[in-house]
């Protein structure tokens, strides 16, 4: 699928990218946001993926909504690489019902606050595991008014505790285990995967997301399972090129294209590149070595650092005076001072 595509959102089925766009201009009111929590080393996912978007020469910047125990060596890090950093508050679920969701994903509930973010039109929220290998700045010009985002996969042990695991339905092959209506009632609804999908911050959706929160009570998936039954209505699958949840390499490989892939989120047990060992399941496939190789040579490449704007002031035939300013500023480390080239 070639960059700069127009999608047509049709009703029931999977949002088809189909005829070719006029290059999208840099709109100021998009953007990219990813959620950092705590001092680990999630710092790198974001750092990897701030790099992976300037490679991908991504017109809209990387928001970082982080949570108030990010230290600020993290914050400096991510604003050197060209990061806008907006500190947001905690969002906890219901008082003390937290042990219905998975302990280690409670924190994701604070991804709600991205909603708030309305200086921006349409945001694609991007996990700090993932990473984009062709640019998607196209999927902003997807029709107003929906959810769009890939399906989930049921086939991983994470999801025991469903009925669909239970009999061995998964949405990504509907055809092989076919759901039980009579004893289970309507199959589930379409469920995407909540660490990437595109939407439109705005502050009433966001008030009625935190209302609707407190009456809800937590589930495993926490957020994700929040997000899927809360935009249900509006949800609009895209084609997984948009987020390769790495267990489909092994659970369904017919869905897989890997040369057409243009995002991976590493969310399999054991494969975030910045931690990776090999040991876990799965983890020693040449597949999953060869995608965590890429994630790690797009990190260590230099010439995706982000480097500073220069401030232009003036021309060479009359210069505004600005020395002792920029000689201040660039003392600071906060800009590299050239002259405009004159108009002639
Ligand atoms: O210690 C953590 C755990 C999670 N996250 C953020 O929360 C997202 C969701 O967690 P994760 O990706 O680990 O969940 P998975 O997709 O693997 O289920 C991460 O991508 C990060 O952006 C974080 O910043 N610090
Ligand atoms: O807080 C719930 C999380 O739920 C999702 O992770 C799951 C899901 O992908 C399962 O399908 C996998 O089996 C599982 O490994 C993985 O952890 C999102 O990726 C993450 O951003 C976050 O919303
Ligand atoms: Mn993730």
């Amino acid at each position: 699928m070639a960059p700069g595509l127009t999608p047509t959102a049709d009703a029931e089925s999977t949002v088809m990218i189909t005829k070719p766009l006029l290059p999208s201009v840099q709109d100021s009111d998009r953007a990219y946001v990813t959620f950092l929590a705590g001092n680990g080393d999630y710092v790198k996912g974001v750092v990897g993926l701030a790099k992976g978007l300037r490679k991908v020469k991504s017109a809209y910047p990387l928001v970082v909504a982080i949570l108030p125990d990010v230290p600020e060596e993290h914050r400096r890090i991510l604003m050197e690489q060209g990061c806008i950093v907006r500190e947001i508050e905690p969002v906890y679920p219901p008082e003390n019902q937290t042990q219905f969701a998975m302990a280690y994903y409670v924190i994701n509930y604070s991804k709600l606050r991205i909603w708030k973010f309305v200086e921006y039109s349409k945001m694609i929220y991007l996990d700090g595991d993932i990473q984009v290998y062709e640019n998607i700045d196209h999927l902003f010009d997807l029709p107003d008014g929906y959810f769009y985002a890939v399906m989930d996969c049921f086939c991983e042990k994470t999801w025991s505790h469903t009925p669909q695991y239970k009999i061995g339905y998964c949405q990504q092959c509907r055809d092989k285990v076919q759901w039980p209506k009579a004893e289970l009632g309507e199959p589930p609804a379409l469920y995407f995967n909540a660490g990437m999908f595109l939407f439109e911050p705005n502050l009433e959706t966001y008030e009625d997301l935190l209302r609707t929160l407190k009456i809800t009570p937590p589930t495993p998936f926490a957020e994700q399972d929040f997000l899927n039954m809360y935009f249900k209505k509006i949800y609009k699958p895209i084609p997984l090129v948009y987020n390769l949840v790495l267990a489909m390499l092994w659970r369904h490989p017919e869905n897989v294209e890997l040369g057409k892939v243009k995002v991976v989120h590493y969310c399999a047990a054991g494969s975030k590149p910045w931690r990776y060992t090999g040991k876990e399941a799965n983890m020693d496939r040449e597949d999953i070595k060869m995608l965590v190789k890429k994630w790690w040579d797009i990190y260590n490449d230099e010439s995706l650092d982000y480097k500073k704007p220069v401030a232009v002031v003036g021309t060479e035939a009359d210069p505004v005076n600005l020395k002792p300013f920029i000689t201040a500023l660039t003392e600071a480390g906060r800009v590299n001072y050239v002259t405009a080239p004159s108009a002639a």
